[in-house]
């Protein structure tokens, strides 16, 4: 399972804008159903290695590109057939479907098979989900390969209901921009190796996926309060907040001081306790104040929030932490980071509503802070609306202590300065890169035991 990298990503309403401001650009929509054709039988040519290939059409224009495969695949010799579901109701459909010099099949039960089937039933005008007899059809075909264009069929591309396709796709050919249901659960698995085919649409960047992780390489004249200084308070569960400050310094903060009483993981951490550990907070070259690993809800929580808050230093707020800052959140002052998984989320914005993404944006807008919304598809958002999606993590992130690791790499990232979205993402993105390096069996302590 894979998306591209850096990629943009669009709902069915943004992708209609940008068709139409691709079209008046000059670019027709039969301009680009062709080229999405095109791109949907160059992927089909290159996974059939030579195979026949069936092609399953729907109504509407995703049949259309199906129609559009179906005659340049045929152009090329290969073995094709076509399967329609229903006639082509659109215009575009109609007309790629009359391209098409070759029988079109009805798509019933005892249609016959082929090696790859590519799938142009539905794509993002999926309005409800599928029928029970379609799907048991189409779930014959399961154990072939599978190219889906631009969706598999049966999914909500934008993500905000969990229906599930009945065939899995090898391969997603996304076309113009990826959608969220590739990169959320529980669809984005039965997208396959997502790829994208741009056909040439102005996509905007406000909702894109994960970029490349980079080095951030220190600058020639840095020193240790230069690159960032990061505090990690510490409650009853000190091992938590040593593992965040462990990350902090290996996600490249220069200097981190650790509340407690207890030895560091790692001997550069500066531990401290009661009055010196609150007198850091006044500190100008504190660039970071992470709360909430291992720090339960309660008097000593709400003193270091308030005294935090007070400073106006830049928060990374995890776990209890969030809800206890909320209420003094929504002015916006503060470069604040919210780290929630899915059950902290619930309970700190029970009112969003929508896909994950959704979610996430309304509560980075409420809390005025950017959000970091956890799990295997995490997203983030920022108050303005921009959102970064993480699919695929790596599942071997979920082991406990992973998340303090995150809040800790958050700080880091915070404390260098800049746009707080930015750096969230930066972590996200050092998170699953050190997990990904690290692989099978790793555990919370294995991700801040090496550098990057
Ligand atoms: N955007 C772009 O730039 C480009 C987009 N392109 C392509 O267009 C695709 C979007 O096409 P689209 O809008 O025509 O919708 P599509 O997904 O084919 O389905 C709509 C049809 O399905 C029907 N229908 C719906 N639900 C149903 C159900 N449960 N069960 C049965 N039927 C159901 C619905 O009927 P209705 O809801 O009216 O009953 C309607 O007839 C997009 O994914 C991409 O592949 C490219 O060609 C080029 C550039
Ligand atoms: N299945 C998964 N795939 C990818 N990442 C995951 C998965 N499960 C958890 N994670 C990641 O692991 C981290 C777990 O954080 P959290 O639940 O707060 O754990 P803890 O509180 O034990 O530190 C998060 O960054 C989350 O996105
Ligand atoms: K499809």
């Amino acid at each position: 399972m894979s998306v591209p990298a850096d990629a943009p990503i669009l709902t069915a309403a943004a992708m209609r804008e940008a068709e139409a401001a691709t079209a008046r650009a000059g670019v027709s929509l039969g301009d680009l159903m062709e080229r999405a054709g095109a791109a949907v039988a160059d992927f089909a040519w290159r996974m059939a290695a030579g195979a026949p290939i069936l092609i399953l059409c729907g109504p509407g224009n995703n049949g259309g590109d199906g129609y559009v495969a179906a005659r340049r695949l045929k152009a090329r010799g290969v073995a094709v057939r076509v399967a329609a579901l229903a006639p082509p109701a659109t215009d575009l459909a109609k007309a790629a479907r009359d391209a098409w010099d070759g029988p079109v099949e009805s798509l019933t039960d005892n249609i016959a098979s082929a090696p790859l089937i590519v799938d142009a039933l539905f794509g993002v005008g999926l309005t409800r989900p599928l029928a029970d007899d379609l799907s048991a059809m189409l779930r014959r075909f399961s154990g072939r390969r599978i190219l889906a264009v631009d969706v598999p069929s049966g999914v909500a591309s934008d993500g905000d209901a969990d229906w599930l396709p009945p065939l899995a796709a090898d391969v997603t050919l996304a076309l113009g921009a990826l959608k969220p249901a590739h990169v959320l659960l529980p669809t984005a698995p039965a997208c396959g190796r997502c790829l994208l085919a741009p056909i040439g649409i102005a996509a905007d960047r406000h909702m894109q996926t994960l970029p490349a992780p980079t080095r951030a390489v220190p600058a020639p004249d840095a020193h240790k309060y230069s690159r960032g200084m990061v505090l990690i308070a510490s409650g009853p569960m000190q091992g938590a907040a040593a593992l965040s400050a462990a990350a902090a310094l290996r996600a490249g903060a220069g200097y981190v001081v650790l509340e407690g009483d207890r030895p560091a993981p790692l001997s550069a951490i500066i531990v401290e306790e009661g009055d010196a550990f609150a007198k850091r907070l006044g500190d100008p070259r504190v660039g970071a104040f992470v709360i909430g690993p291992g720090f339960p809800a309660g008097d000593a929580l709400d003193a270091r929030l308030a005294a935090a808050l007070a400073s106006r230093t830049p928060l990374v707020l995890d776990a209890a932490a969030i809800p206890a800052a909320l209420p003094h959140l929504e002015g916006g002052d503060t470069r604040v980071i919210l780290t929630p998984h899915a059950g902290e989320f619930a309970r700190a914005f029970p009112e969003a509503t929508g896909s994950k993404i959704d979610r996430a944006r309304a509560a980075a807008a409420q809390a005025r802070s950017v959000v970091i919304y956890k799990g295997a598809d995490t997203v983030v958002a920022a108050p303005d609306g921009r959102i970064c999606a993480a699919w695929p993590g790596s599942p071997w992130l979920a082991t406990a202590g992973t998340g303090d690791v995150l809040a800790g790499a958050c700080g880091a990232m915070l404390a260098r300065g800049g746009d707080p979205f930015d750096a969230a993402v930066a972590a996200v993105g050092w998170h699953i890169a050190q997990a990904r390096r690290i692989g099978a069996g790793l555990v919370a302590d294995d991700l801040v035991a090496a550098p990057f």
